[in-house]
């Protein structure tokens, strides 16, 4: 049992999906995974851990942003010995190629976060993914016909920024999209030796100012999560 997750030892699989929401979590563990059983329900951040296709599997909200995510990414990783952690989240593009509803693979996560700066003494660090699940996933995709952009992303403290147009110069340094938790998750994988991913579904476009409707949400929804469950060995 840890602060924020109330769950025994063993109740956690080896390989946890990380929404920002956990509605979307409890949603996949119901409509996705086989007997599945909630583990935590401390702060209405669902936990649960069920099968897919005989394999044992978790399902953990992480709430919005780095400090959220860190929490619990920290207490998976350090009290339930987690050793995958996959990101499935939204974005926003930042490209005029690539639409709504299109999956993006984060290669690398800049940010303008403080944190790495302060854990870092003012130094930059480059968070990136496992390459062993990019590669995986990215496989799967093509198997699967699903078509994916591969590349680097923004992991922002804000959802909504000051400037409207202050996107545009992670985009002309070819960021693929902007969303809130991925750079504190690659890094904190980092620090413990364990693999993380993101997988992301575009929602919204910065550049057109597009946003999916509900229904196109779930068919994406559907392509990200048809991924990130094939990872799971
Ligand atoms: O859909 P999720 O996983 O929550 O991800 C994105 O959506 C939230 C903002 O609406 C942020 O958490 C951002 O990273
Ligand atoms: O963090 C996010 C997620 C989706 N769209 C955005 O613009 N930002």
């Amino acid at each position: 049992m840890s602060i924020h997750i109330n769950a025994k030892q063993n109740d956690i699989a080896e390989t946890v999906l990380l929404p920002g929401d956990p509605l979307r979590a409890k949603y996949i563990a119901e409509n996705f995974l086989e007997d599945a059983v909630c583990y935590n329900k401390v702060r209405g951040m669902y936990g649960f851990t069920g099968k897919y296709k005989g394999k044992r599997v978790s399902v953990q909200g992480t709430g919005m942003g780095i400090p959220s995510l860190s929490i619990y990414a920290n207490e998976l990783i350090e009290e339930y010995k987690v050793k995958n952690l996959i990101r499935i989240g939204t974005c926003g593009s930042m490209q005029p190629d690539i639409k709504l509803r299109d999956i993006i693979i984060a290669m690398a996560s800049s940010t303008d976060s403080a944190i790495n700066k302060i854990r870092f003494n003012g130094m930059d660090y480059a968070p990136t993914a496992s390459f062993i699940l990019l590669k995986k996933a990215y496989d799967i995709a093509v198997k699967k016909d699903i078509n994916v952009k591969v590349g680097g992303i923004l992991t922002s403290d804000t959802f909504y920024h000051d400037d409207p147009d202050d996107w545009k110069l992670w985009a002309k340094f070819g960021v693929l999209a902007v969303e809130m938790e991925t750079s504190g998750l690659y890094t904190l994988a980092a620090k413990y030796h364990v693999d993380a991913l993101s997988i992301l579904t575009v929602s919204d476009s910065l550049v057109t100012g597009d946003t999916t409707t509900s229904h196109e949400r779930e068919k994406t929804f559907k392509d990200m999560l048809n991924i990130a469950l094939e990872l799971i060995e």
